[in-house]
């Protein structure tokens, strides 16, 4: 084999050619979830942000060396966490905490994370700023909880402009993403789910089943429609939506009624001839699975399903039901009979125009460990049990 000469150009791999939106978004998640810094360009700013989950010092020197500025990094995290920590009111968006003597990593963990053990210290003189949703550093905030990790961020001002700032990103070797994108990730991601197999699996109590896998284009997380005796494209269809819930589903976790609902659906449907289940890919109400083990540990420590969710800098459901209709669309459903307890999901569905003729209930008793849970759901999230 003969190598090819040092001194032979090579071919440029560093900007390919038409990167989708969606393709942009998965790299820079990618990025993140690997701990490394992104570039996200607003209309009007641009920052260099990487995930305040895992940063250490040596990260956020390397953030200032590469924003040529001696400032420390600011903390981007959302309204809602700011909340928690007594810094304005709750609501959409994000805002940037600017601390006096700058950012240090004890610091960091401890206002970001609230699983951290010590009580949180905002010193005295620390500013809070709003920033916009669509802004790079508002957009760096959803690109967190995009990537599952806790939704806050550090970041410094790229040093050039927000029209430079691709240019600047390309030449350090950073993968950079413009706000826009990353603002209408969700639902571009939801629009591009194409099925990508497709079997026959018969289940126990449920012979004649099908499951279809839909890909979503950015190469995130399949989610699956599992379809049960022939359903009638006519008539309304019996449908379960089921977000992923790897404890209840999996384990058989007593702490929420996930698995219950899970085996309890593939019954009813069934006994009813036929029907379809949903299962997608939402783990712990769209915050992903290591987010809701922190969760479960602030339930343990007192607080409800709620209001973990919102320690934690999350809404308390982060879900979109968009890939759930799409995929009824796909399969030739637009009438649902709705196995839930979840009104949400109900509106949900209508707004993305699948008609809901029926709500059917969809219980099961409490046992010790979930009744607490059950009734935060009934009494803070408005299930109708
Ligand atoms: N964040 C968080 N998620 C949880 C917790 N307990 C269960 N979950 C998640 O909640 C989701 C429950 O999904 P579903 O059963 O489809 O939805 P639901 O909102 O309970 O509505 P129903 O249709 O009435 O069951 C799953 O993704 C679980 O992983 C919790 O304490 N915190
Ligand atoms: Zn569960």
């Amino acid at each position: 084999m003969t190598l090819a000469p040092l001194s032979q150009p090579r071919p440029d791999i560093s900007s390919p050619p038409a990167l989708s939106p969606l393709d942009r978004v998965g790299r820079a998640l990618a990025e993140l979830r690997r701990g490394a810094a992104v570039v996200v360009v607003g209309p009007g700013d641009a920052v260099l942000a990487a995930t305040a989950e895992g940063a250490d010092g040596d990260l956020l020197a390397n953030l200032s060396a590469l924003g040529e500025t001696e400032a420390a990094p600011d903390l981007l995290m959302t309204t809602r966490r700011a909340a928690v920590l007594n810094l304005g009111a709750p609501g959409p968006g994000a805002v940037r905490l600017g601390l006096p003597g700058g950012l240090t990593e004890d610091r960091l963990r401890r206002l970001a994370d609230p699983t951290e053990a010590d009580p949180v210290p905002v010193p005295a003189g620390s500013t809070v700023e709003p920033v916009a949703a669509d802004s790079g550093a508002g957009a760096a905030v959803v690109l967190a909880k995009l990537a599952r990790l806790l939704p806050a961020v550090v970041a410094v001002p790229c040093p050039v402009s927000a029209l430079e700032a691709l240019a600047w990103a390309r030449a350090r070797d950073i993968v950079a993403v413009a706000a826009e994108d990353v603002v209408a990730h969700h639902e571009t991601a939801a629009r591009a789910l194409r099925p990508v197999s497709e079997a026959r699996v018969p289940l126990m109590g449920a012979e004649e089943t099908r499951v279809i896998a839909f890909r979503p284009d950015d190469g995130g997380i399949e989610h699956l429609a599992i379809v049960i005796g022939r359903p009638d494209p006519e008539s309304a269809v019996l449908t379960r939506l089921h977000s992923e819930c790897f404890t209840g589903d999996i384990l058989g976790s007593l702490r929420c009624d996930c698995g219950e609902q899970l085996r309890g659906a593939i019954d009813v449907i069934s006994r009813a001839g036929a029907g379809v289940l949903l299962y997608l890919a939402q783990e712990g109400r769209g915050i992903g699975l290591v987010n809701k083990l922190r969760a479960y540990t602030l339930q343990d420590g007192g607080l409800d399903t709620v209001d973990a969710n919102e320690q934690l800098g999350f809404d308390d459901d982060e879900r979109l039901y968009s890939p759930a209709a799409e995929m009824l669309r796909h399969l030739g459903f637009t009438r649902v009979r709705l196995l839930t307890n979840n009104p949400r999901k109900v509106s949900a569905l209508a707004r993305h125009r699948i008609q809901v003729v029926e709500r059917v209930p969809h219980a099961f008793p409490a046992n010790a460990h979930n009744v607490g849970y059950l009734r935060a759901k009934a009494r803070r999230s408005g299930h109708l049990f």
